[in-house]
């Protein structure tokens, strides 16, 4: 296992045609951590995982582990350990599950590696299989797995290349109630030996996994801190619900919140 890695963000600039998404944003995960990001539609974060993966131009700095990351490419950010899942999952419906992560580890390995005749399954794809979970389905098709277990191979595929930052949109929309406790758990385990970060809209989940929140509006960072500190505070509030009345708990899961 490499060394865990924190991420640094520094006036981070993202503009399409003249309008600003991200609005200089500076953003400290520590290594380790499991982040949430958090913050009304349109408040820039997917754009912010864009530029740190190298989607879209971005002006400012993201330090990952010391390096600057902008100006590289989007395969050369992958390749400094950084990964991300995106809303919809985006596995190989017609590979089984063994398959569409044996393609995920041999992303790094040259053709030939690749082409070799393998005897078992390699000790990397067995350890992510038993992580997330799928163990029991490795030779099922990718396309028969419940929604749940996509987004839990999606991470899989991750793991296998033994990314040090994972970026999560959104895991857990869609999914019950169980499949929700069990991506949490899954997160805090992956993020004793990794980074996480997680856009999300859900606020309980948020409210039971995240270790530390920034909740962006505008392209900005409005507020950060834990879970207690971003709820209690009247911007955050503000923003949620329009007003700052929320006083007794913070609540921020009223109907109206839950998909701001
Ligand atoms: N490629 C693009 N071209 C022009 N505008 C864009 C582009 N991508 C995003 N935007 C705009 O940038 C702003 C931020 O979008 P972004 O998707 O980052 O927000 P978000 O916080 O992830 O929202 P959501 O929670 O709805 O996913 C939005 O106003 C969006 O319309």
């Amino acid at each position: 296992m490499s060394e865990l890695s924190g991420l640094e963000i520094r006036g981070l600039r993202v503009a399409f045609d003249g309008f600003t998404a991200v609005d200089g944003v500076d953003l400290d995960v520590r290594p380790g951590d499991l982040r949430f990001l958090i913050g009304p539609n349109g408040a820039g974060k997917t754009t912010l995982v864009d530029a740190v993966t190298g989607l879209v131009k971005a002006r400012g700095s993201v330090l990952f582990g010391g390096g600057e990351l902008l100006g590289r490419s989007v395969h050369r950010i992958a390749r400094s350990g950084i990964g991300r899942t995106f809303q919809t999952a985006t596995v190989f419906e017609e590979l089984t599950v063994l398959q569409n992560l044996d393609i995920a580890a041999g992303a790094g390995r040259g053709a030939l590696t690749m082409l070799r005749r393998r005897k078992g399954v390699p000790e990397s794809v067995a350890h992510a299989l038993e992580t997330v979970g799928l163990t029991e389905l490795a030779d099922g098709l990718a396309g028969t797995l419940a929604h749940g277990q996509k987004q839990w191979l999606e991470i899989g595929m991750l793991l296998v290349q033994d990314v040090r930052l994972l970026l999560l949109d959104e895991p857990v929309a869609g999914m019950s109630h169980d499949e929700r406790q069990a991506t949490g758990e899954l997160l805090e385990h992956i993020s004793q030996e990794r980074t996480v970060v997680v856009i999300e809209h859900d606020m309980d989940f948020m409210r039971s996994f995240a270790r530390s929140v920034s909740v962006l509006h505008a392209g900005r960072v409005l507020s950060e801190g834990t879970v207690a500190q971003v709820q209690a505070d009247p911007r955050v509030q503000e923003v949620y619900l329009g007003h700052a009345a929320v006083a007794d708990t913070g609540d921020l899961t009223g109907a109206a919140v839950q998909e701001v």
